[in-house]
Order: C-alpha cells, then structure tokens, then sequence
C-alpha cells in the first residue's frame, strides 16, 4: 500500500452550452458556478452562485483546486474531452491525464490508472467538475516533491484508492454533493427529500433509448424518448415525487365578453424556479443576475408565491436535460393527472416569455396518457377550400412511464397539444408530467407562479389512503 505525502491535481470545469460543451481550465470562468472554489479569486459573483450542491470532494481539494493551474482541455467530440495539466514539471505526463465521455455521464479513460489516482466527478448547475488527484509515494524524489508542492497543496488526508474500477460509477457523494438529504426554502410548505442514491446513480444513465425525431408535418420539430428515464428507476421516481412534492388545484377567474368564468384547472399542479432576471444564491436568496444585488421587493411583489427553488430531486434530471438537449431550463412545471378525468386542454407552450422558439422537455412517469397534437388552424385564403393542414387527424403519442417528448423549433409557434381526459381502460392510475422550460422575462415567474401554485390549499399524496389530501401544517409531517 502506498503512504501518501503530496499529490497533485488537475481540474477542469465542464460546461453545457446551447448546442456544445466548452471544457476551461477550472480557473477561468468558473464564478457563476462554484463560490466555494472561486473564494481564492475573491469574485463578487461568488455570491450569486448556486453553490447548494458543494461536494465533499470540493471542500477536500477546496484549496488545490482553487490554485491556478493550468490545464488544457481538447474536445475529441460533441461529448468526449481530454484534459492535461500545462505545466506539467517533472510529473511524468500521463500521470496527469483523463478523458471523460460526458454522455455516458462516466470517466470513461484514464491514462495511467493506479491506485493512486483518485478523481472526482460533481455536478452543478449546468456543469461539472472533474478533478484527478494523484497522490506521490512517499519515496518520491524530495527535488520533485518540492518543485509539487510549490505548485498544488499538499493534501495529507487523502488516502490512495485501493482498487480503482472504470467506468466510475456515479455515487451519491461524487454527483449529489449536498449536505443535507432535504432541500428546503422559506416558501416551500415543508422540507422535500433529496433522491436515494440509488436512483441518483439510475438516473444518470440517462437516455436510456435514442430519441426519434418526429418532423415530418410542417412546423413539427419532436425529439421522442422511447423511454427517457431508465425502466430501473421509473416506478421508484414516480413514487417519490408523488410522495414527497408538494401540489395544489388552482382556480382563477376570467372574464370572456364581460363575464367572469371561474377556472378550475383539472390537475394538480407545482412550479420551481424564476426566470433569467434573476438568480438563487447556495442559501436559496434571490440576486439580481447582471448585479448580484438582492434582488427589489417589487420585482415578484404581483405572485402568487415568491419564486421558490428547484429542489435536488428535479434538479438533478434538470441538469441532465441541460446537457443532453443543448438547452437551458430555469423553470419545473409539475403536473400530477390523478386519473383519467384530470387532463389538459389544447394549448401551445408559445408565451413571449419564453423566447422565441422555445425548447420544451417533457417527461412522464406513471400511467400512459395520450398527448394529442395538432397543428393551429391555418385561415383559408379567400374563396379557396380549408387548407388540408386543418383536416388531419391529430397525431397521438401514447406516452409512457419514463417517456421524453423534446419539442423545439417552431413546434410551440405552430402547433396546439393537449392530454385529453380518458375513460375505461387505463383511465384508473396515476401520472406525473414535469415540463423544463426557459423564462427570459420577469413576467414568466408571476404567471407560472400563478397558475400552477395559486393560492388555494396545498395538496400531498397520502400513502395509506391511496390518494391525494388536503395538507395542514399541524399534521406535523
Ligand atoms: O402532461 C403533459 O404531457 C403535457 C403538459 C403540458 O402541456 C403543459 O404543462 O404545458
Ligand atoms: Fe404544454
């Protein structure tokens, strides 16, 4: 067995862009991420950060890894990169070298494996960390150990991995690097559990199938997940986010021609998150994104609720949409359709709020339902017969538990969707819905916020009764 002295480390942010994956040298730009790290360059933004999630890694290597040190990342592909430290003195070279597959969501190749490389892989918001760590023998030559230590932090606690395995599978402490099991924030109704381990290492796996494009009709642009989410875990993360999320079954008043229509929305709905204007700090405050200022009260004073988190559990699959759409998600819609009379009606997802041609991600868990689409009426021209557009059929997907429906393009622009309510056979289970979308307005957050959490009753699965029930705050849960 090896007796650790020194070693040294190698670290690189990566970061999922639209359409690419940049890899930097974790010193550069990495303030919007990691506060912790970014406390050695003393960056403002530091503050603003979602610096929730902090690994136990991170704290371990807070001090190596916030030293510059250069390193040099090349994209072999989309989603494969090497990286090397620069300066690499009197280290043999390879000693210092990995790859990593992001799609695999694994390391993948590392040169030089021994026992005594250690290496870390922790996620953040739209990014990761990866971090090698190789610990020197203690017989290293002492001109060597001084030109090291000159250079990266001694890190005396860390012990040498006894039987490195590869491909590294994701544990809950490498990717989950928070420090509680619950996220929380002063607005949510009561604590939500983070995601078990298990799931977490399922869930990574993600896609478990290629999606299909369907974009063949005009204007349609679909990427369908046959499943999405790994068949292992479908039922377990259905489960426990009906358990454990919170919902409500808002109404709300419209006036059509001069009369006032009350809405009852047929579903249970949540939401998380706030729009591009503004940022969640690690202790869950809101700052403004161009200045990291607290965020004025009258920016969110017209919503129903304040703008409230995403908790890890939705988080997590946030995070793996990001990367593996090309697309940035700032909001969680969450429907939960409790049978066949739940549904929702023909609309489009096309608000100004979002931008124009917005990414949508789709995921279903639970029951199959029907998700009809058809495409906007298109007004016939004078004195001709309605355009054949008007006349087809809608097109069905059955979507299953673990399905994944990516609409892009100019799909929201053009095309009406709905969950259409079911009877008879299949009508009788349950099914979640969770939608990821991007709010570049303000006004996002005060009409997401409204029409999904209200301000009626909150509303929580109840095991024992085997449906959902009215939440009281004395019930102590
Ligand atoms: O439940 C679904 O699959 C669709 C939900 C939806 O269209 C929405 O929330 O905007
Ligand atoms: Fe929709």
């Amino acid at each position: 067995m090896i007796n650790p002295t020194t070693s040294s480390s190698i670290a690189a942010v990566v970061k999922t862009v639209p359409r690419r994956v940049v890899v930097s040298p974790l010193v550069l730009r990495t303030v919007k991420v990691v506060p912790k790290l970014v406390e050695h360059s003393a960056a403002p933004e530091a503050k603003a950060c979602n610096g929730d999630a902090f690994a136990r890694a991170d704290r371990e290597n807070e001090k190596a890894i916030g030293k510059q040190m250069p390193v040099k990342a090349t994209a072999r592909e989309r989603t494969k990169f090497d990286f090397t430290a620069e300066k690499d003195m009197e280290r043999p070279p390879q000693a210092c070298q990995l790859g990593l597959d992001i799609s695999a969501w694994r390391l993948t190749r590392l040169q030089d494996v021994s026992d005594d490389v250690e290496v870390f892989l922790n996620m953040f918001d739209s990014s990761i960390i990866v971090l090698a760590t190789k610990v020197f023998p203690q017989s290293a030559d002492m001109s060597k150990k001084r030109a090291l230590d000159s250079f990266f932090t001694p890190m005396s606690h860390k012990k040498a991995r006894s039987s490195p395995e590869l491909p590294i599978k994701p544990e809950s402490s490498q990717i989950d690097a928070s420090t509680t099991d619950f996220s929380n924030h002063w607005t949510y109704p009561y604590p939500v559990p983070h995601l078990t381990p298990d799931i977490v290492g399922e869930l990574n796996q993600v896609p478990a199938s290629e999606g299909r494009a369907i974009n063949d009709q005009p204007d349609l642009d679909l990427l369908y997940f046959q499943p999405y989410i790994p068949k292992s875990i479908e039922r377990d993360l259905f489960d426990f986010l009906r358990q454990n999320l919170f919902f409500y079954r808002v109404q709300y008043i419209i006036k059509r021609y001069g009369t006032e229509t009350q809405i009852n929305t047929p579903r249970y709905t949540t939401v998380f998150g706030v729009d591009t204007s503004s940022t969640f700090t690690a202790t869950g405050d809101l700052v403004d994104s161009q200045t990291t200022k607290p965020v004025p009260p009258e920016r969110y004073k017209a919503c129903a609720s304040q703008p409230r988190s995403i908790p890890q559990c939705l988080d997590h699959l946030r995070q793996l949409t990001e990367i593996f759409t090309g697309a940035t998600y700032n909001f969680c819609l969450v429907n939960y359709y409790a049978n066949g009379a739940d549904s929702i009606s023909y609309h489009s997802d096309d608000e100004r709020f979002l931008g124009s041609n917005p990414s949508i991600a789709s995921f279903s868990l639970g029951s199959t339902r029907d998700f009809c689409m058809k495409h906007k009426p298109i007004p016939p021209k004078d004195g001709e017969p309605p355009p054949e557009q008007n006349l087809k059929p809608p097109l069905k997907l059955p979507l299953a538990s673990g399905d994944m429906v990516l609409m892009r393009g100019r799909t929201q622009a053009n095309w009406l969707h709905s969950i259409p309510k079911r009877k008879g056979k299949g009508s009788e289970g349950g099914r979640i819905n969770i939608t990821f979308r991007k709010g570049v307005e303000k006004y996002s957050t005060q009409n997401y916020y409204q029409y999904n959490v209200g301000e009626g009753a909150v509303w929580k699965w109840d095991k024992r009764k085997g449906e959902m029930r009215e939440w009281v705050k004395s019930r102590n849960e």
